[in-house]
């Protein structure tokens, strides 16, 4: 006989309480026949993530947690845009808004907390916002597109990471901090100090000691008034200075409240069979307002609600980190100075570097690292247990350890107990028991089988690390190869290009900051690589950084063996003009080049050239670059086709022009070719170009892949078009998803036997709306190109560093 289920109701479909059900599921699935009520109309996503969101580098469908699949799955009774009441202790039963009534025999309180609202005169006026759900995301994403300055009451983690998305989303923002330190419950002053110069160098204004008085305005918001009398125009107001437990359900219902919903060491309330979880909860005295520990307690309620024995819950030490890329600031324990501590400080203004310990006697008590946070997991371990400085950790920290230590060295210095994942308390042991009892290989198969990676995703870096430690040279990276990164991280291409979209990196120093490179200046094989991945994903943000591009690119010409430099300039199509061909020939002899060549690719090749005559050897041909130096499409080989030839079918020479002024000056992952024949007797040998193109009576056929280099490769046949539209808009479909899925140096010829040519198919050929998608996104970096020789004759300064060898 089937036994009878318990009744389990929640109320507070969040993360903590959700974090619970997910433990029950696992521990007893049986035991309990679950209803869950939330006041939101979504299903339990990541709050955490809501930063993300509104910088715009994750969609609200990336944030879910459990989709509506899930609650059904796991016969879950879900009320949303249900907000509960009342509950009768006495009767067991909640009441909610909509009239509904749900008996139980055990209750979760998880109704976490509301954002302070400053209760100043004007307050209430439109253009007033908190953030802390979806739907003040959304009222900030539709502000930021009709007004343009943004003031953001609190300069703590949450208001940091408002403003920082705001100003993202291209508003003016100021922050109003009440106190002379940002993060003040978190930081010291020399840390925050540094925090605040990063981020004024980022764009964000601050007024700091500032006590708002009143907010004005008619209609919305016009403005901040301040109690020393000064004013803020603004149009729209974040309120960021805290949060309140929401305790009014528990209390109106008679369970005791003090800040929170009290609950002793197993979370049980006041009441009769009835638990909090979560930021809603005072334990011991203390409210949190971060997810560690409200996963801690999640744990131990889950256990103890089905009857598994659990320690008590005993408080967490918190740590903190900010979320704004670009910007690594970790807190633990205390972190201020004072006399009855002692203080370990190593302070580095050059690199912007700073790490402090403080320890109690001689026990490690808390820390702050700004600028490199390498060190956060152990600091973290440290203060947890209560650790005592030897010479030992004295050296680990101040000495070389973090800064020169490689990643591989430090995770295998870590210790197994210690803590990887903060938010989810998942220890380097359970990562690494993990990896090698499932078989993982990647950092999301690492975050679905153990949970590390599932909040925040701060702790992705150092599981790649681990994954690496433990798999060796196994370790590919999410996959895929990791070529085209190298032995400064252990992420893959595909993790670190992914990293770069979510969290919305938009230069390489932030990259390698963000992501934990071990080698903070990167080297000469990722900093290319990145400089390419930034401008491929962000072409109109992203400002190219030629000092990371390799030599030939950022001279815009061949350097040769004897130092001279090579000059071939644009010729479309392989065509020229006697005009052309004199102007070429007054050069040559101008400036006494030692040799002219026809080059495979049908240009003229004006070689030895010395460096401080490029600029004006450029300036006398007036003709674009052929960037036969660049990763780009360097030439267009066109033969005679059905102009001249007899044979000829198809306009060759036409299309070949077209093709070549489309898609020139575009950076790409390798040096890219193409030709375009006539006929099929292919005389301009597209069977060994990137993209080769044969007329034939019907139309034109796409051949893609080919390669004449060191590994030569025949190209395949990607598809027959009966027009010259069609062809051009799948090339353009082909370059691109060939630029946002290779690898940084990959030709075709590798990428495509590495992805497949159905895959690529269907990509560029079959899915048409993916087709358009990708000609959209082609064009729109193609409309940020510019010509590279005129520029680097305009620009003074740079004519001067690069080829005059003049320091400015
Ligand atoms: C923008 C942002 C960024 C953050 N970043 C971080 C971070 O980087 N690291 C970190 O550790 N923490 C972070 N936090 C804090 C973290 O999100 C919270 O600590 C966590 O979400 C709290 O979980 P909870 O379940 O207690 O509350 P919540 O997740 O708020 O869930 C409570 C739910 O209960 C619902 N509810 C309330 N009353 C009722 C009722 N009477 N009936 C039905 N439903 C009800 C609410 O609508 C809500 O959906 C961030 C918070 C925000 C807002
Ligand atoms: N990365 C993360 O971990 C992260 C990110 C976002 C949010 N969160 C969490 O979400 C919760 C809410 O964040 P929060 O930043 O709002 O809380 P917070 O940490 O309490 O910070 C609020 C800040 O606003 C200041 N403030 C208060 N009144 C003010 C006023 N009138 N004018 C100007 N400033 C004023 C506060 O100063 P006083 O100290 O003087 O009160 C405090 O520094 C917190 O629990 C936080 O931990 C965490
Ligand atoms: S490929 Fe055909 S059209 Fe082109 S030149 Fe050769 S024979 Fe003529
Ligand atoms: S540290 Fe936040 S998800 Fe791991």
């Amino acid at each position: 006989m089937a036994t009878v289920r318990q009744k389990l109701v929640l109320v507070g479909n969040g993360m903590a309480g959700i974090n619970t059900i997910e433990h029950i599921l696992k521990l007893a699935p049986e035991r309990y026949e679950i209803t869950v009520f939330g006041s939101e109309p979504h299903p339990n996503y990541n709050r955490i993530m809501l930063s993300y969101v509104l910088e715009g580098s994750k969609t609200k469908n990336e944030i879910i947690l459990n989709d509506w699949d899930w609650y059904n799955a796991n016969g879950i009774t879900l009320y949303t845009n249900t907000t509960v009441t009342h509950i009768d202790t006495a009767e067991r039963t909640v009441h909610a808004d909509n009239g509904l009534a749900v008996a139980y025999d055990r209750l979760i309180i998880a109704t976490g907390s509301n954002p302070i609202i400053l209760p100043v005169p004007g307050h209430e006026l439109p253009g007033v916002a908190g953030f802390r759900d979806l739907a003040d995301c959304d009222t900030m994403l539709e502000t930021a597109q009709r007004y343009r300055k943004a003031a953001v009451i609190g300069g703590g983690l949450l208001g940091l990471e408002a403003a920082k998305g705001l100003l993202n989303l291209g508003m003016e923002v100021t922050v109003i901090h009440l106190m002379a330190d940002l993060m003040e419950r978190q930081l010291d002053p020399i840390a925050a100090a540094m925090l605040k110069a990063e981020l004024e160098r980022q764009g964000l204004a601050f007024l700091m000691e500032k006590q708002t008085a009143e907010i004005y305005g008619s209609e919305r918001v016009q403005g901040v008034r301040f109690k020393d009398g000064s004013e803020l125009d603004t149009d729209f107001i974040v309120m960021a200075a805290g949060i309140r437990p929401n305790i009014g359900l528990a209390e109106r219902s008679g369970i005791a409240v003090k800040r929170g919903i009290i609950v002793d060491d197993l979370m049980r309330t006041s009441a009769a069979d009835v638990y909090a979880v979560g930021e809603c909860v005072e334990h011991r005295n203390v409210c949190y307002g971060l997810v560690a520990p409200l996963f801690e307690q999640a744990a131990i309620l889950a256990k103890q609600l089905c009857g598994v024995e659990t320690k008590s819950y005993e408080g967490t030490s918190l740590s903190t980190k900010l979320k704004i890329s670009g910007v690594d600031v970790f807190s633990t324990g205390e972190f201020l100075d004072s006399p009855e501590l002692t203080v370990i400080r190593k302070q580095d203004d050059w690199k912007k570097i700073y790490k402090k310990l403080l320890l109690r006697g001689n026990k490690i008590v808390g820390g702050v690292l700004y600028g490199d946070v390498a060190d956060s997991s152990r600091m973290q371990q440290w203060v947890r247990e209560g650790a005592e400085m030897t010479e030992g950790l004295y050296t680990e920290f101040m000495g070389q350890s973090g800064e020169t230590m490689s990643a591989a060295d430090r995770v295998a210095q870590m210790a197994d107990e210690e803590i990887v994942c903060g938010c989810m308390g998942i220890s380097k042991g359970s990562i690494v028991d993990a990896i090698k009892q499932h078989g993982l290989t990647s950092v999301d198969e690492v975050k679905t089988c153990t949970g590390a990676g599932r909040s925040c995703g701060g702790c992705k870096p150092t599981v790649a690390n681990i994954l690496q430690h433990v798999l060796g040279d196994q370790y590919t990276g999410a996959g895929a190869s990791k070529a085209g990164i190298c032995d400064c991280t252990a992420l893959g291409r595909d993790e670190v290009v992914n990293e770069i979209k979510r969290l919305h990196l938009t230069t390489i120093k932030e990259v390698m900051n963000v992501l934990g490179w071990n080698n903070p200046e990167g080297c000469s094989k990722c900093r290319p690589a990145l400089n390419y991945y930034l401008g491929m994903l962000w072409p109109e943000e992203h400002e190219d950084e030629k000092e990371s591009r390799f030599v030939n690119e950022r001279m815009n010409a061949n350097i040769q063996k004897d130092g001279t430099y090579t000059v071939v300039p644009r010729m479309y199509g392989g065509v020229t003009t006697p005009q052309e061909l004199k102007r070429i020939a007054e050069v040559a002899v101008k400036y006494d080049v030692k040799m002219v060549k026809v080059t495979g690719g049908q240009r003229l090749d004006l070689i030895g050239v010395g460096k401080e005559d490029l600029p004006a050897v450029w300036q006398d041909l007036d003709m674009p670059s052929g960037y036969a130096y660049a990763k780009s499409l360097r030439t267009v080989k066109t033969c005679v086709g059905s102009q001249f030839c007899r044979f000829g079918t198809q306009d060759s020479i036409a299309m070949g022009i077209r093709l070549e002024k489309t898609f020139e000056r575009l950076d790409m992952p390798a040096k890219l070719k193409m030709a375009v024949n006539g006929c099929p007797r292919n005389c301009a040998e597209s069977c060994t170009k990137d993209i080769g193109i044969v007329g034939n009576d019907g139309g034109w056929e796409l051949y893609v892949g080919g390669n004449g280099g060191i590994k030569p490769r025949i190209a395949d046949l990607l598809c027959r078009v009966k027009t010259d539209d069609e062809l051009v808009e799948i090339a353009g479909a082909f370059l691109q998803h060939y630029r946002e899925t290779a690898k940084y140096l990959e030709r075709t010829s590798d990428w495509l036997e590495r992805v497949g040519l159905d895959s690529i198919k269907q990509q560029v050929v079959d899915d048409l709306d993916n087709r358009s998608a990708l000609n959209g996104r082609i064009q729109a970096a193609l409309a940020d190109v510019e010509e590279p020789w005129s520029s680097a004759i305009a620009e003074t300064v740079t004519r001067k560093q690069l080829y005059e060898d003049i320091k400015i």
